[in-house]
């Protein structure tokens, strides 16, 4: 086995996540003997069903649990400045965060650990001036989330980031380094790239775009792992639109780009593993932001005019309420905006999109 083959396996069992977690336990629990507690935690694996089953906290007692993520009260960040001893040589201190787990992850040996490190000691936007408004757009794959932010970008005048197409840029821009010669491999079965790479990519990519009124990403977050980092490193968005789309139409939607542009990810496998990787993540993904206030969810099962014309009118309300609707929109009718922060009843299988793949 090479190290290529090492690092994959790693990453592919999501080893890191599990030491990340089993530290974290340590850390709050402080066990006197931690052999027969890190036993007892690799026990509690099992009966969970695996390491993609572990969270961050798994092995953090309730009463420690002082991060609430769902009812909008500390973030990931203090969480860890609590659990952190205050003795400022204790060697993580530096950054206020877990010690990187990139000794046991595919970000270890290459060029981009340090780059990583280093961003991590700066904000991302300058704190002088008005922090952009952040809209994320989630939903399947095919459910048209670049299609649709695309147009949010146009009609509002806000920078558009494609994270999959970011990825995607890096990986021609770097083909001859070995950790995105390996993501390209994990992107083309159809996997999420590791999320600390991919917001490292975004924080880069933040950081380049000069005074923006606001920002749409696209494809971010996947699951609720990356929405915590992304509110602990960068900051809580603005406004999540969530694109729900019946299964059989995200099927369709994909074929049919499959013809059209021939992406190496675009396979039926890779697909298939796409689509089930969505079904796991966007429930608790759409919950965690519907607790918090932050999501609205849109029928994009309909013409895609039709989705624009609620998203556009959920945006004036949510962002915009006290200007005149944004230029263009006087043709919008606001009666037919769709209920706010509730998933929506598409009228056809959106449950199914989620539970039955
Ligand atoms: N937030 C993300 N985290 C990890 N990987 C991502 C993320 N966004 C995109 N990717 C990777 O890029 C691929 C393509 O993403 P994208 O272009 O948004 O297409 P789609 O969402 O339609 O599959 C994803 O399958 C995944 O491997």
């Amino acid at each position: 086995m090479n190290t290529n083959d090492a690092k994959e396996y790693l990453a592919r069992r999501e080893i890191p996540q599990l030491f990340e977690s089993l530290l974290n336990g340590l850390m709050c629990s402080k066990p006197e003997d931690p052999v027969e507690y890190l036993e007892s935690c690799l026990q509690k694996v099992k009966e969970l069903g695996g390491c993609d089953k572990v969270k961050w906290d798994t092995f953090v007692s309730q009463e420690k649990k002082t991060l609430p993520p769902l009812n909008g009260g500390q973030s990931r960040r203090s969480f860890l400045r609590n659990v952190m001893p205050e003795n400022s040589n204790f060697p993580y201190r530096r950054y206020d965060r877990l010690p990187p787990i990139h000794q046991f992850s595919i970000e270890s040996d290459t060029d981009l650990s340090e780059t990583a490190e280093l961003i991590e000691e700066y904000e991302v936007f300058d704190p002088t001036r008005p922090r952009p408004k952040i809209i994320l757009v989630i939903g399947g794959p095919g459910s048209g989330k670049g299609t649709q932010s695309l147009k949010i970008a146009e009609r509002y005048g806000f920078q558009y980031i494609s994270v999959g197409e970011l990825l995607r840029k890096k990986i021609h821009s770097t083909s001859s380094n070995r950790k995105w010669s390996l993501i390209a491999k994990i992107i083309t079965t159809g996997e999420l790239a590791p999320q600390e790479t991919t917001i490292t990519e975004i924080k880069q990519k933040l950081m380049q775009i000069p005074d923006e009124e606001g920002i749409v990403i696209d494809g971010f977050p996947r699951d609720v792992a990356q929405a915590l980092s992304f509110e602990d490193q960068i900051c809580t968005p603005d406004l999540v639109v969530f694109l729900a789309c019946a299964n059989q139409r995200l099927k369709e939607r994909l074929l049919k780009r499959a013809e059209q542009q021939g992406r190496p990810d675009d396979n039926v496998k890779a697909t298939q593993r796409r689509l089930m990787n969505f079904k796991q993540n966007a429930a608790p993904l759409v919950k965690y932001f519907q607790e918090k206030g932050l999501i609205m969810t849109f029928d994009a099962d309909r013409d895609e005019d039709e989705v624009f014309y609620d998203i556009s009118m959920a945006v004036d309300n949510k962002l915009f309420p006290n200007k005149e609707a944004a230029a263009g929109s006087s043709d919008l009718d606001p009666s037919m905006i769709l209920d706010t922060g509730e998933i929506i009843d598409t009228g056809s299988d959106y449950e199914d999109q989620v539970i039955k793949i």
